[in-house]
């Protein structure tokens, strides 16, 4: 799975007996030349990684009568310094993937799961840190949502699924550099059926589309942030902030609402306010697609078939196409002026 890896968070971690890898530069240089050989130099591997996919994982721990659940699929990848698996079928160096699976299980029983960042992060360490052929880990998790049952007061042991978000995150390192942890959150389906306009945009010989005092505003969010540093964050809480940012700029004040006049300006609303609120987010990129639901023109047929009592609004939702809308904001540098 195409991982990408940006901000480097927290130092290296101390070495074990197995963790340091002087003769890596070597066998990575005999590496690179076995798929040159074999080709006669025409090709060269570019890219490699092999894992194992959606791990099913659901953690259970117990405190007496209180127990608290947490349901993952985590997916795991190694990128090995050695191209000889693919090239002349050499598994000498290969960690099988069923074996990443086990030890999924196994960290999880020997660790628990505080936050899906921190397993992440305890599970490239053990597989960098363990097999000294590994140059790179990373670890992708995603969370089911359950939330414990409210039966009057909070229930011991019983949940309900609610899926208001769904929670991922992806945490990877290379070798000798720090772990990269990035969290995010995608399916956040919502709607306002008023205190939404979009007017005064370009008019020209392609416009159809008229002004919109006042639509329905309906998106699917999909957000993800990098940690300036994974030590000090508190990645519940962040995950809570980031959604309640977007839900309270998005919708506003129960009785009143809050006027979007675009999806641009909401979007970026809801980020000033995570990066305000949380200082460990040091960049927020969200995704807000315009869900279109279209006002039923009536106009072409006659006024007896169309005059209805004045509560009822009827629109068409639209599933394709739909406007994409994004945008990335970071923190500046700060000056040293
Ligand atoms: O909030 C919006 N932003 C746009 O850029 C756009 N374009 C469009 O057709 N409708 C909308 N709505």
């Amino acid at each position: 799975m195409p991982w990408t890896s940006t901000n480097r968070i927290y130092a290296k971690p101390s070495n074990t007996s197995s963790g340091e890898a002087g003769p890596l530069v070597a066998i990575g240089a005999k590496a690179a030349t076995t798929a040159a050989a074999d080709t006669g130099g025409r090709f060269e591997l570019s890219d490699h990684g092999y894992g194992k996919s959606s791990v099913k994982l659901l953690h259970v721990h117990r405190d007496g009568e209180y127990h608290v659940i947490r349901e993952f699929e985590v997916s795991t990848e190694l990128k090995l310094a050695s191209e000889s698996a693919y090239i002349i079928g050499d598994n000498k160096e290969v960690v099988a993937t069923d074996s990443q699976k086990n030890t999924v299980y196994l960290l999880a029983k020997k660790h628990g799961i505080k936050t899906p960042e921190e397993f992440g992060a305890v599970v490239v360490n053990h597989f960098l840190y363990t097999y000294r052929q590994v140059v790179e880990a990373k670890c992708h998790i995603i969370e089911y949502p359950w939330e414990r049952l409210q039966a009057g007061s909070p229930h011991n042991h019983a949940f309900v699924f609610a899926p208001t978000a769904t929670r991922w995150c992806e945490v990877s390192q290379i070798r000798h550099e720090a772990v990269a942890v990035k969290s995010g959150l995608k399916g956040l389906r919502v709607l306002k059926t008023t205190q939404s306009a979009f007017v005064d945009f370009v008019q020209d010989e392609y416009t159809t589309l008229a002004d919109a005092p006042e639509r329905i505003f309906s998106t699917i969010v999909e957000a993800e942030w990098s940690y300036d540093n994974m030590k000090s964050a508190d990645f519940d809480n962040a995950w809570l902030t980031v959604k309640d940012a977007i839900l309270e700029k998005f919708a506003g004040p129960p009785d009143t609402g809050v006027y979007s006049p675009s999806v641009q300006h909401t979007l970026y609303q809801a980020e000033k306010t995570v990066l305000e609120k949380v200082s460990e987010i040091n960049w927020i990129r969200m995704t807000m697609p315009n869900r279109h639901y279209l006002n039923i023109d009536v106009s072409k047929f006659p006024a007896n078939v169309t005059k209805g009592d004045p509560h009822h609004y009827i629109y068409q939702p639209i599933d394709k196409p739909a406007g994409l809308i994004y945008a990335q904001l970071r923190r500046r540098p700060k000056s040293h002026l």
